[in-house]
């Protein structure tokens, strides 16, 4: 299948450029870059030299229509928006990377980001959750794929949520990105010297990824959920751990909330439930999988960890487990790799 990746020059980009190079399925055909036209991938990322030597065009509509089956949107939100309806329109299936396309509100959307420039396209995105919306994501002709942090916090969540055992309105994500989360573009609060040896919370009781899970949340309980969401910036590359507090509806033990999320997972590839270890970055970083463990603490109150590689469950990898989905392959194609511990 050819596939095309539009933004490859970001940090997304390139992992989906690495990651789908090693796609047995996929025929990598076109890439685009804004900054860098002209220029072979391996130049921009010298580390995929002589696997990956593929030039570099500035976006050509025409030229991504004619030649691709399946496109990644790797843009930011509010660039997307402009360019998916061109692809859509014409046929081409396209898995956004961006948040232009997961809320089903405009006015909630709006609210968070901007004004919408194709919102009659917004009821078409599928939410790219491949755990929580398998069979809507196998039809669709436009994936919107998650944000890193709902990625993280709704796949710990659903189990309690979906069951009635946690109060919706109790809850309470405390939750740590890598800085890779911020993209490759050039910006003060990600520069080394105020990252290193730092760490700090940011955009409190503001980010837009709280509208994001409150409307997934609401929609799951049949109830507007509103909860507390604060992130924070780690000085690492890569990786989310989000520490979950709700309280429980029932005196339950821990064994019996670990059955839920075993149940609840049993099927999926990239989901693990630890009742060995409370989940540490370096286990999922390179890797596509979510771990997740819990606590129950004065018998009515869970405390639920869990974690994720923002570049590989949190995006590109999420992004290849929904192209798999779309062309109905086996759903870890391309991606059963083992992370980097070191
Ligand atoms: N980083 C992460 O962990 C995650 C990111 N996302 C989302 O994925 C998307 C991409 O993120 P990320 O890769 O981090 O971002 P980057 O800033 O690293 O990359 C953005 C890419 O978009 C291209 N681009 C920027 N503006 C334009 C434009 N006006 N026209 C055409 N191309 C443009 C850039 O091209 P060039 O540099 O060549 O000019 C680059 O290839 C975003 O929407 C982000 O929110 C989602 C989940 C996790
Ligand atoms: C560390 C960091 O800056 N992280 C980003 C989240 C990246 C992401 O997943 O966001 P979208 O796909 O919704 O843009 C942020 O807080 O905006």
């Amino acid at each position: 299948m050819k596939v095309s990746v539009i933004g490859a020059t970001g940090y997304t980009g390139v992992e989906l450029v690495r990651l789908l190079n090693e796609h047995p399925n996929i025929e990598l055909s076109l890439l685009t870059s804004n900054s860098f036209a002209e220029n072979k991938i391996d130049e921009i990322y010298p580390h995929l030299k002589e696997e990956v030597e593929i030039i570099c065009h500035k976006l050509d509509i025409e030229q991504i229509v004619t030649n691709s089956e399946v496109v990644f949107t790797a843009l930011p939100h509010g660039v997307s928006m402009d360019i998916v309806p061109k692809l859509v329109n014409r046929g081409v299936k396209v898995i956004d990377l961006s948040g232009d396309y997961r809320y089903q509100t405009l006015a909630t959307y709006e609210e968070y980001y901007q004004k919408h420039a194709s919102p009659q396209l917004l009821s078409q995105g599928v939410y790219g959750l491949p755990e929580l919306n398998r069979k809507k994501i196998k039809d669709s002709n436009l994936v919107a794929n998650p944000g890193c942090y709902p990625t993280v916090s709704l796949l710990a969540l659903a189990p309690l949520l979906k069951t009635g055992l946690i109060d919706p309105q109790s809850i309470i994500i405390d939750a740590k990105s890598g800085a890779t989360g911020a993209g490759r573009k050039l910006s003060l609060g990600t520069h080394f010297c105020e990252v290193n040896n730092n760490f700090k919370a940011y955009k409190v009781g503001q980010h837009r990824h709280r509208s994001e899970i409150e409307e997934k949340l609401s929609i799951w309980s049949k109830q507007e959920v509103k909860l507390n969401f604060t992130p924070h910036l780690l000085p690492v590359k890569r990786g989310i751990l989000a520490t979950i507090y709700a309280d429980l509806t029932d005196d339950i033990a821990e064994l019996e909330l670990f059955k839920q999320y075993q149940n609840h997972y049993q099927e999926e590839l990239f989901v693990r439930v630890r009742e060995d270890n409370m989940p540490e970055l370096k286990y999922v970083a390179g890797s596509n999988y979510c771990d997740i463990s819990l606590k129950v603490t004065d018998g009515n109150k869970v405390i639920i960890v869990a974690t994720i590689d923002n570049l590989i469950k949190g995006s590109a990898g999420q992004a290849v487990q929904n192209l798999n989905l779309l062309a109905g392959w086996e759903e870890d194609l391309g991606l059963k790799k083992v992370g980097l511990y070191l």
